[in-house]
């Protein structure tokens, strides 16, 4: 693996795009770290290489961005993806609960039923955390059917009382690390990044 410098130097982050349709959606976009081969997959490196030390049976992604990054995850640990779905889309048994998220809306996110055997270690992928409240639901799924969480990752994790408590409980791997200022930026929702953005830095090639 190539050398990519101090560990809070994440570079594929200067990437990702600001919100220019206003506070109905999420704040940014991480997705043009996907577009960008070697973006995307350094994103993997790091993520894997800080998942280690955590043991998994299946990745679980959550509806619908965490799709991208649970299933590459999965491919490249050589374990199988399980989709947690948004509800009204899954046409087998399910068992759903109820979530609210950063828009303070509230929704239903769906797991099939059953999804695998009991003490079954799920690691859950998202792309981003921001309340934490979407990945509250899938814990709760994923431990109703008696599965073990293994582990949490994403992008980011915001900092929140919610969050705080989810690094207290599970290993908690994110891109953004705790202490760098991406994190500090990460928290207060504006990536000084956001200044320099161009959508090019992200085309294939
Ligand atoms: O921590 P929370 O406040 O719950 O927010 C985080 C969720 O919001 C984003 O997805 P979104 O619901 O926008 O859906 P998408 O994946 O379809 O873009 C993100 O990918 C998480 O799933």
């Amino acid at each position: 693996m190539t050398d990519k410098g101090p560990r809070d130097d994440r570079w594929y982050l200067n990437i990702m795009a600001p919100n220019t349709k206003g506070d109905k959606f999420a704040w940014l976009d991480p997705t043009s770290i996907y577009i960008n081969q070697r973006a995307f997959t350094d994103l993997l490196d790091d993520l894997l290489a800080d998942l280690e030390t955590v043991e998994f049976d299946v990745v679980a992604g959550l509806d619908a961005m965490g799709f991208v990054l649970g299933a590459a995850l999965a491919a490249r640990s050589n374990v199988g993806f399980l989709p947690i779905r948004k509800a009204g889309k899954l046409c087998v048994d399910t068992d759903s609960v109820s979530f609210g998220n950063y828009s303070g809306r509230t929704q239903e996110m769906e797991m099939r039923q059953p999804a695998f055997s009991p003490g079954t270690r799920v690691l859950l992928a998202d792309q981003w955390v921001e309340t934490g409240g979407t990945m509250d639901g899938a814990i709760r799924l994923v431990e109703r059917q008696e599965g073990i969480v293994a582990g949490i990752v994403a992008i980011a994790i915001e900092e929140n009382e919610r969050t705080n408590g989810y690094r207290a409980t599970y290993p908690c791997i994110s891109a953004v690390v705790q202490g760098s200022k991406w994190q500090a930026e990460s928290n207060a929702q504006s990536l000084s990044s956001f200044g320099n953005y161009r959508p090019e830095m992200a085309f294939p090639r």
